[in-house]
């Protein structure tokens, strides 16, 4: 008999799959790492399970432990699969811009959820980083994930979906773009990739209210860029240590409209309902069109699932309020 020993087991061996309509205008195969077959449907199962078994190892997460983590909802969603096999109580710490369908998915797989508001700054007590910290400290065997500074976080991504994209496309890729929110699936991915050879190139997608691409250009962390945007998952207002800028080539930067447009336009012209990062990530890799030639192979990473966006991309209502479409 076939079968995995329990969900985590199913984690990874995602497919890689060919955009052809949106993607027509450019010269070369254009591949996309497909995340959303990941059991808790994104990308975030990788380096959740990295974080706990590593955390486990290291014995700062104990048997009756309690895991903390301040989420946009997909890693939450990992880590609560995992604290659901591995028997841990979980603890999601969530921003008030977040959909509501994150929130209530992670109440489906047992975790709690506090809400916090989005628009203080990270060292105000009531941002979700601080709330997070603050909850580590007064629950008794608790431990807080910090997916920003984890190291485990690039690692999965350097021993699982790096390796995962040079074999299914038998070391041809020669540009890899994602959206970059903690940095860890640019830096892992990026990072093996450039190892297995070092001509690979690596493009971020940021948002405009984010620090990355000026950061990036010039070294400067200039707060004028930081303003509150509606693009989900991607975009920072701090430098996550799993960022590594080193590995990153360039930055591009996708609207809010452009983003939510081509969230829609991937599930009604190539039929792939995904998430609002997935629609950023496209437009983004049209904007790049200028440095790819006709034997390029790029890989582009989509995070996660469009059930999550019903109640926003995919509700033509909240479009038309946003501007977004007529
Ligand atoms: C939907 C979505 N897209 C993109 C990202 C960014 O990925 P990473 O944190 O690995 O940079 C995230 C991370 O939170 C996400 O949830």
């Amino acid at each position: 008999m076939n079968y995995a020993e329990n969900i985590l087991e199913t984690i990874g061996g995602t497919p890689l799959i060919k955009l052809n309509r949106l993607t027509a205008e450019l010269p070369c195969l254009v591949l996309a790492k497909y995340e959303t077959f990941n059991p808790g449907n994104s990308v975030k199962d990788r380096m959740a399970l990295q974080m706990v078994e590593d955390a486990e190892a290291a014995g700062v997460l104990k048997p009756g432990g309690t895991i903390i983590e301040g989420t946009s909802g997909n890693t939450g969603m990992g880590l609560a699969l995992a604290a659901v096999v591995k028997g841990y109580r979980m603890i999601c710490v969530i921003s008030d811009k977040q959909s509501k369908e994150k929130m209530d998915i992670l109440r489906a797989v047992g975790s709690e959820v506090h809400v916090c508001p989005t628009d203080v700054p990270p060292e105000d007590p009531r941002s979700y980083y601080s709330t997070a910290r603050r909850l580590s400290e007064e629950i008794p065997n608790a431990w807080y994930v910090n997916q920003y500074d984890n190291p485990s976080n690039c690692k999965a991504h350097f021993l699982s979906t790096g390796p995962e994209i040079w074999e299914q496309t038998e070391g041809k890729v020669t540009h890899f773009v994602v959206g970059v929110g903690t940095g860890g699936t640019i830096s892992g991915v990026g990072s093996y990739l450039k190892m297995k050879n070092p001509k690979v190139k690596v493009w971020g997608i940021d948002t405009y209210g984010s620090v990355f691409k000026k950061y990036h250009e010039t070294g400067i962390f200039d707060k004028n860029e930081i303003y509150p945007y509606v693009t989900e998952g991607i975009g920072e207002d701090i430098l996550p240590k799993n960022v590594n800028f080193g590995i990153i080539d360039g930055f591009t930067k996708v609207t809010d409209k452009d983003a939510a447009v081509y969230t829609q336009r991937l599930a009604k012209e190539e039929g792939m309902f995904l998430g609002n990062s997935a629609g950023a990530a496209v437009k983004g890799l049209l904007q790049l069109k200028e440095h790819f030639g006709p034997d390029d192979v790029v890989v582009v990473l989509f995070h996660d699932h469009g059930s999550r966006y019903v109640g926003k991309m995919f509700n033509d209502d909240w479009m038309r309020e946003m501007g977004y479409i007529e």
